[in-house]
């Protein structure tokens, strides 16, 4: 086992039939540096045994008996544990290295999105206290502070000239009118946390989302919440308390239409009554499953 692993090794990282040799007789300045090293002289009276058969199928100037090619490798039960890794590297003919095998996963941008009342802003207000690395994205709107929020936190309120003026400038990744008040995503605030390494959240509305996939398409990661079932949200509006009879039905009869936009997602999330946490934490599995693809998302803004 070890010696076919040796030979991968050996057939993938030394093309050069005499490199092997050649390593075995020169000096490894960069042993110096690994905790397992061991004495130069040491390594230089190893002698790794190679089978025929594979020196044959491998080296074949070897096997034509022009060079001979011996490390010794020690039993690896009763070896010296730096000595055995010290033959190891010799065998291969490089030094093992250190640097990451995988690369950096890329930051994410995670659109989250789904009907009124589901439970976005609750996934999220606790997605911010679980879980770090990630930035929340303060929109822009042009309208009135209300009491209790704070400026650059819950929003950035902006002039409605400042707003156009942004909109010109091309600095919005999207904005919408909302009931006369304009509300947009500043790219910068995304590209600067982005490059600090950041994952960024969105939280927007099925036709931000939308909007967004149009400008982002398969770069970002889209996740559609939903209750359990209309009935489950419907009493969450209802206990919620913020809505009048009017805006409880035009957001029932909109969670309707809305449901029907799940299939344009990337992941559904179901926000069951009582298990916000269990929701947060398929939130993060989707963030960590993302990290994890082989073949990262990649956004330009
Ligand atoms: N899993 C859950 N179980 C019980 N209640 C929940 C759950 N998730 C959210 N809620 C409650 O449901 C109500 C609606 O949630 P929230 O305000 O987060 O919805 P939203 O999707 O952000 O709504 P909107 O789009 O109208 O702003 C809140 O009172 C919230 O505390």
């Amino acid at each position: 086992m070890l010696f076919r692993r040796l030979y991968t090794s050996l057939t993938n990282s030394n093309r050069n039939p005499f490199l092997l040799y050649q390593n075995l007789t020169t000096p490894f300045p960069n042993f110096h540096s690994n905790p397992f090293v061991l004495p130069t002289p040491t390594i230089l009276k190893s002698r790794v045994f190679l089978s025929k058969r594979f020196v044959s199928s491998s080296f074949p100037a070897m096997a034509e008996g022009k060079r001979p090619t011996h490390v010794h490798i020690p039993h690896p039960e009763s070896a010296d544990k730096a000595e055995l890794y010290r033959a190891l590297e010799a065998a291969v003919g490089s030094p093992f290295s250190s640097d990451a095998l995988a690369p950096e996963p890329h930051p994410l941008i995670i659109v989250v999105s789904g009907p009124s009342g589901v439970g976005k802003d609750a996934v999220i207000n606790r997605l911010r206290e679980v879980r770090e690395n990630i930035h929340f994205v303060v929109t822009a709107t042009t309208r009135g502070k209300r009491e209790g929020e704070v400026d650059g936190k819950d929003y950035f309120f902006v002039s409605k000239d400042e707003f156009l003026g942004m909109i010109e400038r091309h600095e919005l990744l999207e904005y919408a009118l909302v009931y006369g008040d304009y509300k947009g995503i500043p790219k910068e605030q995304i590209r600067e946390h982005m490059a600090k390494g950041l994952d960024i959240v969105l939280r927007v509305d099925i036709q931000g989302a939308a909007t967004l996939r149009r400008i982002l398409r398969n770069s970002a990661v889209f996740v559609f919440l939903v209750a359990e079932s209309e009935d489950a949200l419907v009493k969450r509006l209802i206990d919620r308390k913020t809505e009048s009879k009017e805006s409880l039905l035009v957001r029932i009869a909109t969670a309707r239409e809305e449901v029907r936009h799940m299939k344009e997602f990337d992941y559904v999330v179901v926000n069951r009554e009582g298990e916000l946490e269990n929701s947060v934490k398929l939130v993060e599995s989707i963030i960590d499953a993302e990290k994890a693809k082989v073949r990262q998302r990649t956004v330009k803004i």
